[in-house]
């Protein structure tokens, strides 16, 4: 089924893995996904490497999760570096390999790069490329709700939003945002502005101290006091962090829940057991042994 479809019923519940470095194995991977299926996840997304670094990897990742049997793999996919002709081949190797839904985006530029060094500049472009083209795909695009860091105003940003959702995107997958309040102001901004697709809520557990601080920082995202006040506490105590890190994490879940969100997505940071705790915790999911 269809990953909009889902939303239509209930709140959609899904996992974000990211491929393993070239030199590294794939097997712990492989011992993650076995069980994060056993949330049922409607869908489990997998990054995509900049300039291609990692594409062979992300496709392989992303079969092993439709080939499973147990979820639907959602495969992140950027401009960057990318011919229109490549772009081609791929989407067609995905829905070769039965995987039909995308997250199109315009990606993360690699040091020292302004511009995509590809066809396409921007996510709306890459998607209406995707719609007119490969129509069987489900289409997914990138939402900030504290604006994108490079627009200059929350109005451009929104414009650009709807540019997206009128070039045939289907669902939005918001970027991490720790402030349950600015993301509510923001769904009323957009709606206001007639983005009117489904909104798919991003969060990026507080497990350790530097990729928590790193991740915002590096998208322009708030470190609210409480989590400052976290940071602060615990920092030089990576048990004590994880500790309250997690406790902040399911709060902040169970705040997005009652603000009335289309789907949790939780970046699993490729760990399993944290993941399964916080999954637990919230409650949104009985295990399936
Ligand atoms: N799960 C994931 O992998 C997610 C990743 N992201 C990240 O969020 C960021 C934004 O999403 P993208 O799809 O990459 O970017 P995008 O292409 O939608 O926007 C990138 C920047 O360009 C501006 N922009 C967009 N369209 C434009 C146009 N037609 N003309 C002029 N300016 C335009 C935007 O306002 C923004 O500042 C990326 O860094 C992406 O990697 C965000 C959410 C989820
Ligand atoms: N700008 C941007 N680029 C992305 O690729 C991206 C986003 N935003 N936001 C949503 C998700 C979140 N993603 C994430 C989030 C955290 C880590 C992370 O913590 N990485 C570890 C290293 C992992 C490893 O290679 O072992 C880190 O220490 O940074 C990675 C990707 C990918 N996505």
């Amino acid at each position: 089924m269809k990953v909009t479809e889902i939303m239509k019923q209930k709140l959609c519940f899904s996992f974000e893995v990211f491929p393993p470095k070239s030199e590294n194995p794939i097997e712990p991977l492989l011992n993650t996904l076995d069980h994060l299926y056993k949330f049922d996840p409607d869908f489990i997304s997998c990054t995509y490497g900049a300039g291609g670094t990692n594409a062979g990897r992300n496709v392989e990742i992303c079969k092993a999760i439709q080939d499973s049997g147990k979820s639907t793999a959602v495969t992140h996919f950027t401009c960057i570096g990318n011919s229109k002709e490549k772009i081609a081949q791929e989407l067609q190797a995905y829905l070769d390999r039965g995987i039909d839904h995308i997250l199109a985006l315009r990606g993360d530029f690699p040091k020292g790069w302004k511009e995509t060094r590809g066809d396409f500049n921007y996510a709306n472009e890459l998607t209406e490329f995707i719609k007119e083209n490969f129509p069987k795909f489900c289409i997914a695009v990138a939402g900030n709700p504290e604006k994108h860091f490079q627009a200059d105003s929350f109005d451009t940003d929104t414009t650009h939003l709807r540019i997206k959702q009128d070039s045939g995107a289907d669902f939005i997958m918001t970027q991490l945002c720790h402030d349950v309040n600015q993301y509510q102001w923001w769904v009323e901004k957009i709606r206001k502005a007639g983005v009117s697709i489904p909104i798919d809520v991003g969060v990026m557990p507080v497990l350790v101290k530097d990729p928590t601080i790193r991740m915002a920082v590096s998208n322009g995202s708030a470190i609210p006091r409480d989590l400052a006040e976290i940071i602060g506490r615990y920092g030089d105590n990576p048990e004590d962090f994880k500790k309250a890190g997690m406790e902040y994490t399911i709060k902040q879940i169970h705040k997005f829940i009652n603000a009335g969100i289309d789907g949790l997505h939780i970046y699993s940071l490729n760990k399993w057991k944290d993941i399964s705790d916080i999954v637990n915790e919230i409650g949104i999911r009985k295990i399936q042994e």
